[in-house]
Formats: C-alpha cells, structure tokens, sequence
C-alpha cells in the first residue's frame, strides 16, 4: 500500500540520514585503508607476528571490499517499531552492512540485513506484524535519496498518515514489481530490498544437516540458495572462513551470470564451480552425448573402475627372467601372484599399496638370488647373513632392468592416465565393464582422447580414491620449491643490499632503511608465495582432498549418482542447501527424486521446504508451460506468478525453408530494451549464431538453465522434444525463461502441450 501521504520533508529528513551514513562509510572504509597500509608497512618479528600480520591484512582487504560493495544501495529500509518489539529503539534502519556508533555507546545506526534484528522487516505482514507499525522501503541513485515507499503493518497507524487500509500480503509490494520488472542485464542482482518471507525462513535457516530447496522456475531458488550462503557467512564467519563455502552450479554460463551476487554482498570468500571444474588440474574441454554422459553417470561405474584399476595389477603370462649380477634370476606368475596377494590384502588403495607389491617380490628375488648365489659360488652352503640378504634387496631396488619389470607388473598410476587408458581401448572396457551392455561399452569407447568431458570429472574423482595420492615424492618437492624459494629470496636481497655504491653506502643517512632492514630472506619468501594470501575458496579450489563447511547445489535435480558421490566426500559434516526442480531435469543421469538422490548419504535425515511463487516467469506464459508441466507429472502444479505482463504468447507456423528468416525478422523488429534469447534444438543452434549480439544470445536449452531473458524465441519445438529422452523437460525450460514475452516459430506441427499459444500473423 503506497503511502500518499509522503511529504518533501520526509525525504529531506531521510536523505539527511543517508548522507551521515555515507559519511560514517567513508570514514570506515578510510580507517581499514590506514590500518592495511600500516600493517603492511610492518617487517620482522617473531613467526608468530607474521601470521598475526597476515590476518590482519586479510582482515583489513575484506573489510575495504565489504565497504565497496556496500556504496551502492548503502540503506535500503526502515522499520518503525512500537511496543515490546520496539526493545528501545523505535525506528531501525536496515542496509548492507552494519554501522556503529562508536562514540554514543556503540549504538546501531545500520543493521546489516542479515542481523535477527533486521528480520521483520522481511516478516512482517498487516496479519503479523511482529511489533512493526510500518516499514519503509528508501530507493537511492548513487548517495541521493530518490523515493521512499510506506508500508503500514497497523490499521491506526495507517489512519493517522491519512492512507486507506488494504495490501495482499507481498512484503513491499511496489519495490518487489519495479525489481521485477526491471530489464534484464545478462547478470543477477541481490535480491536484498525485497526477500519474501517464504524466502527468508530458508536463507536463514538454522538446519544443520540437508537442506531440500524444491521450486518451480522462477522462484527465487537461485537467489535464496546465494542469499544463504551471504547469511551463513555472516553468522557462522569464524567457523566458515576457514572451511570455506562451495556453490556448484550447472555450466559456465550460469556460474558468470550469477558471479556478481555474492561480491555485491561483500562476501568474496566462496567457490563457484561446476562439477566437470571439480576435479583439480582438469578442465572439461569436451562434452559427452547424452546417453554417454548417462552411463557414466551411473553408479555401475564404481564397479568398472574398481575392475579397471585391478586389471593394472598384472602377473606376467610366462616367466621374465632378468639379469641381474651377472646372474639369472626369474620373475614367474607364482611368486607375483604371492605378492599381488598380500598387496591387496593391505586393503590400501593401488599406489600405497605399491611399496607393499614391491617389497615382497623383492623379498622372493633375493631369497632366489641367495640361494643361487650359494649354490654357485659358496657350493650349496648358503652362507649369506640377514645384513648380506637386506644389501642384495638394497640393490636390487637400485637396479633399473629389474624395477622396470616390477613397475610394469604394479604400475604407479594417475587418475587421468587409468580413465584415458579405459576409454580408448576396448578389450580394456570389455573386460572391466563386462558387467555393462555391448552398447553401454560401445557409447563410453572413443577412439581418441582429445580431453576430459564434465561427466568425467567424478570418474578421476572415484579414481583418485582409488588409485590414493603417494605423496611423499609431492611432500620432498614442495620442500625443496621452499628452500630454493628462500635462497632466491636471500640472493635478491643480496643484490639490492650489493648495489649500493659503496663510497655511496658509507655516506647513507643511517635513519634511511635498507631493503635488509625491511625485511629477510624468509619472510620475502613468503610474500612471494601466493599460497600465504590465498583465501580459504581458493586453496580448496586446488586441494582435491578439501573438506567444506557448508555445499550449496544449484540445480542439484541435474547431478549424476556419480557427481553426488564426488560431492559428497567434499562435505563430510553433510551441511548442505541444495536447490533444484526436478521438473526441470535435463539431463538423463540427473534425479527426479530427491529422496533416491540423498537416501545413500543421509537416509531420511533430510529437510525438504518448498518455493510456491514465480517472481521471473509472468501469468501468461505459466498458463502455457502449466500444460507442460502436466504432462511431465499431472501431480504437479506450476507456481503460482506474481504478476502478468499484459503480452499474449504466441505460435507463428511458417513452411520448413522460411524458419530461418522468420527468426531473424522476428528478432530484427524486437527493438524494446533487454535481452532476446533464441532457444532451439542442440543441432540446430549453430543455424542461428549468427544472430547473436550484446542483446541477443542464441542457445540450446542445456545452456539456458537457471538463465532469464526479458523476451524468448523458440525455435521448433517438437525438435526440443525429440532430441532427448526429457525433452518436455527440456521444453518446460525454455519457456519458462521469459520475464516479459515468448512466441515460438516453427514448421512441423506445434506440440499438443502448446495447444494454448495463440497464433500470430
Ligand atoms: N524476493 C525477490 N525480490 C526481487 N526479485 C526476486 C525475488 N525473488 C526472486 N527474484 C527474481 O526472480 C528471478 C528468478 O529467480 P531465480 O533465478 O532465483 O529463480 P529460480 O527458482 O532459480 O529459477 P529456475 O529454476 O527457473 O532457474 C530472478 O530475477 C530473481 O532476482
């Protein structure tokens, strides 16, 4: 209910607020700035002092980036509060950090929206208004306040500011419609000014176990699923900055669409990441066709990795006989056997149990060359000590010829190197895959390896356990990196300390300090060394072996058993928010239950909450896509829009040859603001790329998932359909990108679903 009453002097009153908060900003931020340089500045000390002096200066970097993201949009609302709720502070500002007053007892003169005392101002409705008489929503260009809007929660409230009673209960109804009806810019925005109750019982969330976000298009999931993370950052900060955060969505684009968000909240200490991104060291170059990625999707995969790792561990078909002293000895299948035996026995993965293969044929060897040794040389007295014994093992593991033979019988092996090797060759899948089907086998076999594709990235995931990381080689060369990065820290101060003219030296001011004076040859080392300022993000990002404080799955319906199990082993403590549709899955390796999905990992310990209102998708195009949805499961029903745009969504049927120019007519008269999307089949995109523009994007439905687009063209979508066994998945996608308009071009017959498209000229 917009307040008519608003006066001028209202708005001076607030822009004078505004104004001291800014300047308070300024302050702040130039505090941090004085502090960071000084720290900065600082040299010497104990070890102790150093990493005292890089917290700080993170500290101080956060802080000036969290005072940056605040400028824009600084203060956003008010709350007027009576009664017990008012808890002495009858009016409370809400913005995008907390500001204090430190010389007036420390009093709030912002509180971040994520403060518990900032809640009602996202709750509070004319039914509960939780003590709140009224709450404001203040719009800000740049530092000038440029509206405010009033809602009141209290009937005598409303009647002294002289406006009518009525309101539908969405919280700051006229902020909300201007946000969404906003033109889109290619990038999401924080959703702050305006979270809805539904929403801001799952942002804050204190659920310490699975979180089930599940939501028709639009909802709001994607924006809940980050908001929460900014939450959790907020109120778990010591627990999660050293864990760190890990957002996974579905493909590259989406991951840069959504990118600003977080850093907009001043939160910078999150992963973004795919899973085919997951894995570290492999980028997926190269993408698998459904039914491929479905396979190896799947959990029989485990079993075929199993097999193919096993069918590295060999025993040689006929005897290898290796010289070694000058004399003969023999490498036969009993004695590998034996020792494969007791390597496998250790239950250790291949590369730890490697030393344990090698030691024991080692072992037989020597006994084999002793007693030879003895027959020969001492005539049948084995005269041969224990110490002579462990020397001639001693040897024999320095011996090239012979650890060759060894090394092919027990290979020390990578994850990259066993998956590439599987793949590329077929009598390797036909005998680790023979549990799979001829065709199975046939669509994982490629003749060569030009790259890793996404669904291979929870393959070197399940390999690297597998196969476990012998590190102690990795351990020696890190070790010895340090060192030679301190010599070279000491040689580049021995030369700015050398070149100093010494006639030039001998005259310096002793006040004036040397690059020596400032700083040794470790601590140069270490500023050298990015791992030391690397946030907590982007150390996990390279550690395969990370464990996160808390998951978040966007998309999560899209995810393989097998991606689950990679995730999984990144969040042992199981603290997750995954969000998703599985009405909208894609993909067919991905879930159309979450209670499949989460069974193995959790059982039942699982939270499901539901989003019921579409805040993207207007009333007129979820009346089509509701058809869709129908047909996908009749249970189900579409949520419920927010608003209608007042344009008709329409067909237009044209012969085969004249779809192409059709579209690009179609597209060439659009000249309203935002972003055009053309949406066709996956073969038949590359017909329109041409097309593609700063406002206009042309994409198969797998790249449009999670994205929105003002205005949405779909090309044939009976071709949507047939191209995959979810195609009305696929197709539910596609239309429900739209936040102003959608028409449909095509030649074939318009599917039965879209029977509610009205044609057009
Ligand atoms: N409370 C809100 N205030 C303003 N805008 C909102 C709000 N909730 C959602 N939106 C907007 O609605 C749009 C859809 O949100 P979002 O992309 O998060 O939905 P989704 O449920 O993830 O959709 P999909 O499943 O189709 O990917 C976005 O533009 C988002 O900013």
């Amino acid at each position: 209910m917009p307040d008519k009453a608003l006066q001028h002097g209202d708005l001076d009153r607030e822009q004078e607020y505004v104004s001291m908060l800014y300047d308070r900003l300024d302050g702040l931020r130039s505090y941090a700035a004085t502090r960071l340089s000084k720290v900065l500045l600082q040299t010497g000390g104990t070890p102790q002092a150093r990493s005292e002096r890089e917290s700080f200066s993170q500290m101080y970097t956060e802080d000036i980036a969290k005072y940056d993201a605040a400028e824009n949009g600084l203060c956003f609302g008010r709350i007027d509060l009576d009664g017990e709720a008012a808890d002495g502070d009858a009016l409370r500002y809400i913005g995008r950090v907390g500001i204090l007053d430190e010389a007036n007892d420390y009093e709030t003169l912002l509180l971040d929206w994520r403060a518990p005392l900032a809640r009602p101002f996202y709750l509070a409705t004319p039914a509960q208004p939780e003590g709140v008489t009224r709450r404001r929503h203040i719009r800000t260009r740049s530092r000038r306040v440029t509206g405010l809007g009033d809602e009141y929660l209290d009937l005598a409230a409303a009647e002294r500011a002289g406006v009518a009673d009525g309101t539908d209960g969405v919280a700051g109804e006229s902020a909300l419609l201007t946000a969404l009806n906003a033109a889109r810019t290619g990038h999401m925005n924080d959703i702050v000014e305006t979270i809805q109750s539904e929403q801001d019982a799952i942002i804050r969330s204190s659920h310490k176990s699975v979180m089930v976000v599940q939501g028709g298009p639009g909802t709001g999931k994607t924006a809940v699923a980050l908001h929460r993370a900014a939450y959790l950052l907020y109120t778990y900060r010591q627990q999660l900055a050293k864990s760190g955060v890990l957002i996974v969505g579905p493909n590259a684009t989406f991951l840069d669409y959504i990118g600003q968000v977080l850093p907009s909240l001043g939160e910078t200490g999150v992963l973004l990441s795919t899973i085919g991104d997951l894995y570290p060291g492999v980028i997926a170059t190269v993408h698998d066709s459904l039914e491929c990625g479905e396979v190896k999707g799947s959990l029989e995969m485990v079993e075929v990795l199993k097999q193919a790792v096993r069918d590295r561990q060999l025993t040689p078909p006929e005897p290898v006989t290796i010289t070694f002293d000058t004399y003969p000895i023999t490498l036969d299948r009993k004695t590998v056997t034996r020792a494969r035996g007791r390597a496998r026995s250790s239950r250790r993965p291949h590369n730890l149990a490697r030393p344990i293969f090698v030691s024991a044929v080692i072992e037989s060897l020597a006994d084999q060359f002793a007693a030879r040794l003895g027959s020969n040389v001492l005539g049948g007295a084995n005269l041969l000590s224990r110490d002579d014994v462990a020397d001639i093992r001693d040897e024999m593991r320095e011996d090239p010829d012979l650890m060759d033979a060894i090394d092919a019988l027990w290979p020390q092996l990578t994850p990259q190197r066993v998956l590439a090797d599987l793949l590329t060759s077929r009598s390797r899948l036909d005998t680790a895959a023979r549990d799979l089907t001829e065709s199975q086998r046939a669509l994982l076999h490629r003749t060569r390896m030009t790259g890793f594709s996404p669904a291979d990235a929870p393959l070197l995931d399940e390999l690297a356990e597998l196969l476990g990381v012998d590190d102690a080689a990795e351990r020696d060369r890190a070790q010895r990196e340090w060192r030679a990065q301190i010599a070279d820290a000491q040689g580049a101060l021995d030369i700015l300390t050398g070149s100093a003219p010494q006639d030039l030296e001998d005259e310096l001011d002793p006040e004036i300090l040397m690059a020596y004076d400032l700083i040794d040859a470790d601590q140069l080392a270490q500023r050298q060394d990015l791992g030391h300022r690397l946030t907590a993000a982007e150390r996990a990002a390279a550690d395969r072996t990370w464990t996160y404080g808390h998951v978040i799955v966007d998309e999560a319906q899209e995810l393989s058993a097998m991606a689950w199990r990679m995730l999984m082993r990144r969040i042992p403590n199981r603290w997750m928010t995954l969000v998703g549709d599985t009405a909208q899955t894609g993909d067919p390796a991905g879930s159309s239950s979450w209670q499949t999905v989460l069974e193995p990992y959790v059982a039942r310990r699982w939270k499901l909450t539901e989003l019921t209102v579409n805040y993207r998708t207007p009333a007129e195009i979820m009346a089509v896509a509701q058809d869709v949805l129908a047909a996908i499961d009749p249970t189900q029903t579409a949520p419920r829009s927010v608003r209608e745009s007042g344009n008709v969504p329409w067909a237009h049927r044209v012969p085969a040859a004249s779809v192409a120019d059709e579209v690009r007519r179609r597209v060439a008269a659009h000249t309203g603001p935002g972003l055009t999307v053309v949406i066709a089949a996956e073969d038949s995109v590359g017909e329109f790329t041409d097309l593609a523009s700063d406002s206009v994007s042309v994409l198969a439905v797998r790249d449009v998932k999670g994205l929105e687009f003002d205005s949405v063209l779909i090309v044939e979508p009976q071709r949507i359909l047939d191209e995959s066994p979810r195609g009305l998945n696929d197709l539910y996608v596609a239309l429900t990108r739209a936040t102003q308009r959608l028409g449909v071009v095509h030649a074939r017959p318009l599917p039965d679903v879209l029977a509610k498209l009205v044609p057009a000229e």
